[in-house]
C-alpha cells in the first residue's frame, strides 16, 4: 500500500526517486475501495495445480479479491475432469459482456505447436482483444505472453536449442518500474520452456518496452509503457517442487531432459530443491495487483476502461 503523506513534504519527492509509492493527501482522499475483479484463463492442464499458485500469490495482499477462473470452451479438457470445469469454471461467453479489474493469462503446453494448430487459438484472440478493451491490466504467463506478444504485436516466438530448464539469475532493465519496486538487483526465477521470443523483436516494437532479463534465459519481462499488458517469460507461480515434477516426469517417459539447472542442491537430483524465488514472486503479483490493477482501475468499472 502507498504512503500517505502532506501534499508538499520534501521526503515525498527524495522516495519517489527512489521508486518508494508516495500517495498526495488530495488524491488518497477521494479514492475509493471495493473488491477487485480479477478473471484467471487457466490453459494449463494441471488447473488444479495451476489455480493454487496462482491464489496463493493473490491471496498474498491486504486488497479484497473476487476470482472468476475460465477455461477455454472450444477445448476439451483431457486431464481436468468435467465436474471440475462445471463447478469451479466459467467460459468466456459468460463474463464478455463484463469489465474485469485485472486477467490472468497462464501458460500452457502447446509451445512447440504454431499458435494457430491450438485448438481454442480463435477462441484465445477473441479473448485477447476483449482484455485489451475490457481489463484494466493483464498479466501474460509463458506460452500466454507468447501468444499474447505474437497476437497483438505479430512478434514470433522461436524455436530454442534445448529445452530452457531451472533457475536463473534475472536483472532489471528499465528502473523506477512500479512493477519492480522493492526488487533485488538481482533475483531467480524458474524457467521451463522449448521456445522463447528474441528480445530484437520487442526492442524494435514501438509500444513495449523490456523491463526485465537474464544472460541466460532473455527477456523475462516486457510490458506496455502504461502496464496495461505485461509479458512474463518465466514461472514465478511455480512451487518449489514443481520443476523436480517436470523432471521426474520426462524421466519416467524416457525423454532426453537434463537436470534442471542452479535448481537441486549440488546439482544433485536426489537431493530436496529449494526455492530461491519465492519473495520475488510474491513481490512480482503483489506489485502487479497493487500499482497496475488496484491504483488504475475506475471504481466505476462500468464507466471506465
Ligand atoms: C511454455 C509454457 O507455457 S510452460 C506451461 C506448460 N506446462 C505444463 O503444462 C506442465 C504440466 N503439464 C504436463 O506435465 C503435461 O502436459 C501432462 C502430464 C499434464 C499431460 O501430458 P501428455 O499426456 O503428454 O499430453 P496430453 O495429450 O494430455 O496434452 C497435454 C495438454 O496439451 C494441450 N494440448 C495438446 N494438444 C493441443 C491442441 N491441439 N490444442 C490445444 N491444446 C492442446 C492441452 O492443454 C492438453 O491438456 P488438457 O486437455 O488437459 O488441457
Ligand atoms: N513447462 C512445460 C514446458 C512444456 O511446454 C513442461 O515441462 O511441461
Amino acid at each position: 500500500m502507498p504512503i500517505k503523506v502532506p501534499d508538499h513534504l520534501p521526503a515525498k519527492e527524495i522516495l519517489a526517486s527512489e521508486n518508494i509509492f508516495v500517495m498526495d493527501e488530495s488524491v488518497a482522499y477521494h479514492q475509493d475501495i471495493r473488491p477487485l475483479r480479477i478473471a484467471i484463463l487457466n490453459l494449463m492442464p494441471t488447473k488444479e495445480t495451476t489455480e493454487t499458485q496462482l491464489l496463493r500469490l493473490i491471496g498474498n495482499t491486504p486488497l479484497q479479491v473476487e476470482i472468476v477462473l475460465l477455461h477455454p470452451k472450444t477445448h476439451t479438457s483431457k486431464n481436468t475432469s468435467a465436474e471440475h470445469l462445471a463447478s469451479f469454471y466459467q467460459t468466456f461467453d459468460d463474463i464478455a459482456d463484463q469489465r474485469y479489474d485485472g486477467m490472468i493469462i497462464t501458460g500452457a503446453p502447446v509451445e512447440q505447436m504454431p499458435f494457430e494448430d491450438v485448438n481454442y487459438w480463435e477462441e484465445l484472440k477473441d479473448i485477447m482483444d476483449w482484455s485489451a478493451r475490457r481489463v484494466t491490466s493483464t498479466f501474460h504467463i509463458c506460452w500466454g505472453a507468447q501468444a499474447g506478444l505474437y497476437h497483438h504485436f505479430g512478434i514470433p516466438k522461436v524455436d530454442l536449442d534445448n529445452k530452457l530448464f531451472g533457475v536463473f539469475p534475472h536483472t532489471l532493465s528499465k528502473r523506477n518500474v512500479p512493477l519492480l519496486r522493492g526488487f533485488d538487483e538481482m533475483f531467480y526465477v524458474p524457467q521451463s520452456r522449448h521456445t522463447g521470443v528474441n528480445r530484437e523483436d520487442i526492442a524494435k516494437t514501438p509500444e513495449l518496452e523490456i523491463w526485465s532479463e537474464s544472460d541466460e534465459a532473455g527477456v523475462y519481462i516486457a510490458a506496455t509503457s502504461d502496464g496495461r499488458q505485461i509479458f512474463v517469460t518465466g514461472h514465478s507461480e511455480y512451487d518449489p517442487h514443481t520443476l523436480k515434477w517436470e523432471y521426474d516426469r520426462d524421466k519416467a517417459k524416457g525423454l532426453r531432459i537434463d537436470v534442471p539447472r542452479n535448481y537441486f542442491p549440488s546439482n544433485d537430483p536426489t537431493r530436496q530443491p529449494l526455492s530461491t524465488w519465492r519473495a520475488h514472486a510474491n513481490l512480482l503479483f503483489s506489485n502487479w495487483l497493487n500499482y497496475y490493477v488496484y491504483q488504475q482501475t475506475p471504481y466505476d468499472l462500468g464507466a471506465g476502461i
